[in-house]
């Protein structure tokens, strides 16, 4: 093996259905990668909720550090019913993110073969959300005081800084200009004046500068768009909640949020980028062994994308693709495969290099 083509990659399955659709993504990475002449050493990390049930903290002391020289991490999910939501994901998931200044959040969304929309005219839904990742309305700012008495309060502040705005601006006109050159604004400079107002006049600057024009839409008539209109959409550009909230809405639309991936990215690659399916540990199901794999799968597939291991993203993405549209599905999907039945067609098809990846 060349050492040229050889990666250290960070696995963190996290909790609930992480546990279970990571392993379809290792299997499958690994496949690829020996067909395409790379490897992958993985570096399995046993953090989220277990690891907080017996050290008190979601990951060791160190842990960012730990993770500083992979070249990438696969994340599954974290978040767990016993243990409070913020604790989860700011022991874990944010240091992450911020730490290492994955500041794009690219989530692409579009209706894979033998998937079927719940929309009424979803002909032509491809889009890809570029959300904000590190500032916004998730921040540290702000607090609590008097609390149980009449006059508790709490108060919690929006950080919008012009670099944050301008790099994730300039990220979204680059991908609109690589694809359509749509390029939406989620915005709601109506209610909120200060740090809406400012998002709306920087990423107008950004675009212009560009030679690009803004559709700037008010969140939530946009989200009525993504359900009525979605083929108008090709880029949307977001904050950090607003982006979150269009995810899910928008892999909804595209058939279920189980198939939905997101890139963490560091773009001048100072430090690692994470990948991982939008959706989370959904305690619903875990367990059962029936979660869809495609969201980790398709994460990892931007994952290899990422290291430049574009035949093996693309020899992926083809492969469970191929395995959905022979009408392989889990129950998300309207199917009756079970998670491991899932993974073994995609398998079967990471190797194959004849017909069956155009079945
Ligand atoms: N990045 C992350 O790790 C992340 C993302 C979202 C939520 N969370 C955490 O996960 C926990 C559960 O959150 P939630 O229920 O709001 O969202 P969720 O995404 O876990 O689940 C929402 C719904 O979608 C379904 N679903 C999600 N992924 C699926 C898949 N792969 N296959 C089939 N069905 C799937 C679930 O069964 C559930 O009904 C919370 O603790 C939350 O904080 C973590
Ligand atoms: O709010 C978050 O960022 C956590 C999760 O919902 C996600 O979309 O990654
Ligand atoms: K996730
Ligand atoms: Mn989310």
């Amino acid at each position: 093996m060349s050492a040229g083509r050889h990666y250290q990659v960070d696995v963190i399955a996290g909790d609930g259905i992480g546990q279970e659709v990571m392993s379809a993504a290792t299997v499958c990475v690994d496949a690829v990668a020996e067909a395409c002449g790379f490897s992958i050493a993985w570096r399995d990390r046993d953090w989220g909720s277990d690891y907080y049930r017996s050290h008190g903290r979601m990951m060791p002391v160190d842990g960012l550090e730990q993770l500083a020289d992979g070249d990438a991490i696969l994340l599954g999910a974290v978040g767990a019913p016993d243990i409070p939501d913020d604790v989860t994901l700011w022991g874990l998931l944010i240091p992450i993110r911020r730490e290492f200044l994955q500041y794009v959040n690219l989530r692409p969304v579009r209706i894979l073969p033998g998937v079927s929309s719940p929309l009424r005219d979803a002909d032509g839904l491809d889009m890809v959300i570029v959300r904000e990742n590190v500032e916004g309305e998730y921040s540290e700012v702000g607090g609590r005081l008097y609390r149980g008495r009449p006059e508790e309060m709490a108060v919690q502040e929006a950080v919008f800084t012009r670099r944050g705005v301008v790099r994730i601006a300039e990220y979204a006109v680059a991908q609109a200009k690589a694809r359509r050159g749509l390029l939406t604004s989620a915005t709601k400079s109506n209610g909120i004046i200060h740090t809406m107002l400012f998002w709306d006049e920087v990423v107008a600057e950004v675009a212009t500068a560009a030679g690009l024009e803004v559709d700037k839409m008010l969140i939530d008539a946009l989200a009525a768009r993504v359900v009525l209109k979605p083929r108008s959409l090709d880029v949307i550009v977001a904050s950090n909640l607003f982006g979150d909230i269009i995810s899910d809405l928008a892999a909804a639309a595209a058939g279920s949020i189980g198939v939905a991936p997101s890139a963490n990215i560091n773009p001048p690659k100072d430090h690692p980028s994470m990948f991982e399916p939008v959706h989370g540990s959904a305690p619903d199901i875990a367990g059962q062994g029936i979660a869809n794999p495609v969201g980790q799968l398709w994460a990892a597939a931007m994952m290899l994308q990422h290291l430049g291991e574009t035949e093996g993203a693309d020899r992926l993405t083809a492969a469970f693709e191929s395995a959905l549209a022979a009408g392989v599905r889990t129950r998300d999907l309207g199917g009756q495969a079970t998670t491991a039945e899932f993974t073994q067609a995609v398998l079967a098809r990471c190797t194959d290099t004849s017909g069956a990846r155009d079945a």
